[in-house]
């Protein structure tokens, strides 16, 4: 599988009154052609801000560093417009609140076509077509009463449905996707899932999509980054995450996750909490919540390092025997 996004080293850093706050710290990871990453981690720890600053749209006090390629094109040397060409076209975003990224005032049929027109050289009557074909295309029936809709006329699924037809109507090779389904019942959210899911295949999209949902996690990934305070603590295939997870967060995380039948055990939870991303110490971010914490951990950070020849990395002192004892 060829690369399609590789970040490497990207660094977005909040400049504020009480300091610098490093929301995301050197984070790489890469996305092949036709796969779904996925980003994990507890609220806080930098996921939202990772894909905002892929997607050029940090603002204000945030400087963002490091390298991101989409097919090989270094996208943080490009100007604001080929930027927004890139964002139009090959790559697209949907957020969390379908609610907060429509105009209330305009009507479904407007926002899609305006999206279609600024980015297809398509006639007037074709646009239409292609409005009506994303529609269908996404699951949604009586695709002339939607176009005539406004936001306010429909239910949270209908409106993520509408989103990611919006998002499908530049035909993007990367769609990220950012907790697309968190505000959504459960019911509408496997729906949703399965619609992504049947896109990617169809439409042979890569796929990022942030998540602190492990079930999300286990039913659409290929390949997971695990987040916390800003930086990749452990990445690898689904499988080898899930099957055997190194990082005692990771370990602590899939711990958390409900398991059908266990009712009445009760729900394990990560004692602690993500730290401030300010003046963080030279040292493992997550050793304070750690049942292996050792003196290393407290006063060195470790690196990303290899298991073997697999794609499966991870960040703690645990795995790092040899460097731990000098
Ligand atoms: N504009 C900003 N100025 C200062 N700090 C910010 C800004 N935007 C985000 N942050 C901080 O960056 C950190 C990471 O935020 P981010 O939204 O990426 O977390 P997250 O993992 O996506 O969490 P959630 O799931 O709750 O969205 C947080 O500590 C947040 O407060």
């Amino acid at each position: 599988m060829n690369p399609l996004l590789e970040i490497e080293e990207v660094r977005t850093h909040f400049h504020t009154e009480k300091g610098i706050v490093k929301a995301v710290d050197g984070v790489s990871f890469t996305v092949h052609q036709g796969e779904t990453v996925c980003i994990v981690g507890e609220s806080g720890c930098g996921k939202s801000v990772t894909a905002l600053s892929i997607m050029d749209l940090i603002s204000g006090s945030g400087s963002v560093s490091g390298s991101m390629k989409l097919a090989g094109t270094e996208l943080r040397t490009l100007s604001k417009g080929d930027m927004r060409r890139i964002r139009g076209n090959e790559m697209a975003m949907i957020f969390q609140e379908p609610m907060s990224s429509l105009n209330p005032v305009l009507t479904i049929g407007e926002q899609l076509m305006e999206t279609i027109v600024n980015h297809t050289a398509l006639s007037k009557k074709e646009v239409k077509k292609k409005a009506l074909d994303l529609i269908e295309l996404v699951g949604i029936g009586r695709g002339e009463s939607i176009l005539k809709s406004y936001p306010h006329q429909m239910s949270g699924g209908m409106l993520q449905r509408i989103m990611i037809a919006i998002a499908l109507s530049c035909n993007p090779k990367m769609l990220i996707a950012d907790e697309p389904t968190t505000a959504l019942d459960v019911t509408i959210q496997a729906q949703i899932l399965d619609l992504l899911r049947m896109l990617k295949e169809e439409q042979q999209m890569s796929m990022l999509l942030i998540t602190h949902d492990l079930g999300v996690v286990a039913e659409v990934a290929d390949y997971v980054v695990v987040m916390y305070a800003g930086k990749v603590i452990e990445k690898g295939k689904v499988e080898d995450i899930f099957e055997s997870p190194k990082h005692p967060y990771t370990k602590g995380l899939l711990q958390a996750k409900p398991i059908l039948g266990s009712r009445r055990q009760k729900l394990y939870t990560i004692p602690g909490q993500v730290p401030q991303l300010l003046d963080l110490p030279e040292s493992c971010y997550f050793a304070d919540r750690c049942e292996h914490c050792m003196d290393i951990c407290t006063s060195k950070a470790p690196t990303l390092t290899k298991d073997g020849q697999n794609q499966h990395e991870v960040a703690c002192w645990l795995y790092e025997e040899k460097e731990a004892v000098q």
